[in-house]
């Protein structure tokens, strides 16, 4: 248990963020000073509007190496920078992070690396957010960690500080038993979660997931309800599991959207691009896992068979440059640019070009300018967690033009059901899809736009945040008094079977049933 007495000069906070992010990054200008800047990403979108609200701190990291940063107030916002060393980074973000569990979790499509060193400095990094979080949290707070690259915090914050709530939320998939099951620290990562009061994910999937491997491979006592929500067993303490679809500030997207100058510059867009009829969008940091290249495979096919008038129809391509130490990013955007390249040398006119790429984060504003502009919106990740691009797209057509391309394979298809649904892999489905989109009739296209933005703006990041919220507090409210934390429990499932990898995921559905009507509903994704 952490002594507080050594806390007195800093300011304490009842409601504390632990995410890897920082909302804004340091970088530095071109002379040599440094300025803070939004750092990229859905997850900082998302919870930057939630914490402006509830007046809370944000513990991470500020995207550089070697810096020591005090505490300070950015925009409104308090933040605690959390410092990484070169080293670090290596091995803690680009090793661990996103050359082990990011491939893994997004079904192996490219091969993740398992590296010994790399998960000692994760686990040494994860101590000392976990500390950074005790210091920040008052007595009794509520501390919310996020994400893969943190999944051990809650466990050392339990340790350093019982006397905080602890949330932890994923943001990405968590993936099927067989895959998770190769990761050779999968028994630390579990438990390390399960420090947590509450663990949470974006679909039922993944949290069905994370019980049946609590029950299989730890042996421990579960329960589970429909729809993903569950219940976990372990050192004397009740666990809940549940599925929260994160989401975007909605009704501060349509005012911009709405917004007079927001208009005009879609317009000027429109002009500058040579007033084509249609403008195809895509939106995404540059990743492999986001499909940018199916999509531009499946663009080139359809101006190279003449099913798409190149002088008629363009494409925008932003890409933020994002992991660019990681050398699957870099041989993305090399491969990325040169299929660029290819579709301009081929269909493109001088002053013309086809698809205009860039590879830069653009202005909020701007980028609200750009998917007001575009006639289709195309996103066809091989897998996302959410992706919040395509909520903000449709948020931004509150008037119901517009058409969204969407993989099936991101957690945005389970809620956004009226989009134009694709299978990413199927390439003569992506181009039928396209052209379908770019032909519908009005009302076809009104019916579902309107469908769509009724379910982003019921469904916004601020109810996300209270659900989740809402649901830890009801939680801690539950928790036996402390000394009493052995009680059995009513709805106790013993794990009967030894951890086998190749178990079908659904025969644990009928493991068995909360006996009681949960106090929650994290899975109501109306559409
Ligand atoms: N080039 C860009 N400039 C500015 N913002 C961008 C750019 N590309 C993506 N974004 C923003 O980054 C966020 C991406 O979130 P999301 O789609 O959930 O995927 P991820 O978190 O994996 O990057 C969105 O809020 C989007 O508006
Ligand atoms: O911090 P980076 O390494 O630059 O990466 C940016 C963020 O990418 C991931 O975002 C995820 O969160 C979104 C919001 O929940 C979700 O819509 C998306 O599907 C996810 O990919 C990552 O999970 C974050 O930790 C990163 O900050």
């Amino acid at each position: 248990m952490m002594d507080l007495s050594d806390q007195r000069s800093t300011v304490l906070s009842d409601f504390v963020v632990v995410a890897n992010r920082l909302p804004v990054d340091l970088v530095k200008r071109s002379d040599g000073t440094t300025t803070w800047r939004r750092s990229p990403g859905g997850l900082v979108t998302a919870l930057e509007p939630v914490l402006r609200r509830r007046n809370g701190c944000w513990v991470g990291w500020p995207g550089v190496p070697d810096r020591d940063v005090d505490p300070f107030v950015h925009d409104g916002l308090r933040v605690r920078p959390v410092r990484l060393d070169a080293p670090e980074v290596e091995g803690f973000y680009e090793g661990f992070s996103n050359s082990t569990l990011w491939p893994l979790y997004h079904d192996v499509v490219v091969k993740p690396t398992f590296d010994r060193r790399w998960w000692a400095v994760y686990r040494d990094v994860n101590r000392r957010f976990a500390h950074a979080a005790a210091s920040a949290a008052a007595p009794g707070a509520t501390v919310w960690v996020h994400d893969y690259q943190l999944q051990l915090v809650p466990q050392m914050l339990r340790e350093l500080r019982p006397d905080v709530t602890i949330g932890f939320f994923l943001h990405i998939p968590f993936p099927p038993v067989e895959l998770f099951a190769q990761l050779p620290w999968r028994r630390n990562i579990m438990e390390g979660m399960l420090g947590a009061d509450l663990v949470g994910f974006h679909l039922p999937g993944g949290a069905q997931n994370f019980v049946v491997l609590a029950r299989r491979m730890l042996g421990l006592e579960t329960a589970q309800a429909g729809a993903g929500r569950g219940e976990v067993r372990h050192e004397g303490r009740t666990v809940r599991v549940g599925a929260f679809p994160i989401s975007i500030d909605t009704a501060d997207m349509v005012e911009r959207a709405r917004s007079e100058s927001v208009r005009r510059r879609a317009q000027e867009i429109r002009d500058d691009l040579g007033n084509p009829d249609h403008i195809l969008l895509g939106v995404d940091r540059l990743d492999y896992t986001k499909g940018i290249d199916l999509r531009l495979d499946a663009v080139r096919e359809l101006y190279d068979e003449g099913r798409l008038d190149p002088s008629r129809t363009v494409v925008v391509q932003l890409a933020t440059p994002s992991r660019e130490q990681v050398e699957q990013y870099a041989l993305m955007r090399n491969s990325i640019e040169t299929q660029v390249g290819r579709i301009n040398g081929d269909h493109g006119q001088l002053g013309h070009p086809t698809v205009h790429y860039l590879y830069q984060p653009v202005d909020r504003d701007e980028l609200i300018a750009l998917y007001v502009a575009a006639d289709v919106m195309l996103v066809t990740p091989l897998r996302d967690g959410m992706n919040l691009v395509a909520k903000e797209y449709v948020a931004c057509h509150p008037a119901h033009d517009g058409a969204l391309v969407l993989s099936e394979f991101t957690g945005a298809a389970s809620e956004l059901r009226q989009a134009y649904l694709v299978n990413p892999h199927d390439l003569d489905l992506v181009k039928d899809t396209i052209v379908a989109a770019l032909e519908q009739s009005a009302e076809e296209r009104r019916t579902r736009m309107a469908k769509l933005h009724t379910q982003v703006t019921t469904n916004d990041v601020h109810r996300w945040a209270q659900t989740f919220l809402d649901t830890l507090a009801a939680t801690s409210e539950q928790a036996p008094p402390r000394g009493h934390e052995d009680a059995p429990p009513a709805w106790r499932i013993p794990s009967t079977a030894p951890f086998s990898p190749n178990e079908s995921r659904l025969d644990v559905t009928a493991a068995g049933r909360l006996p009681t009507a949960p106090p929650y509903e994290p899975d109501r994704a109306p559409s």
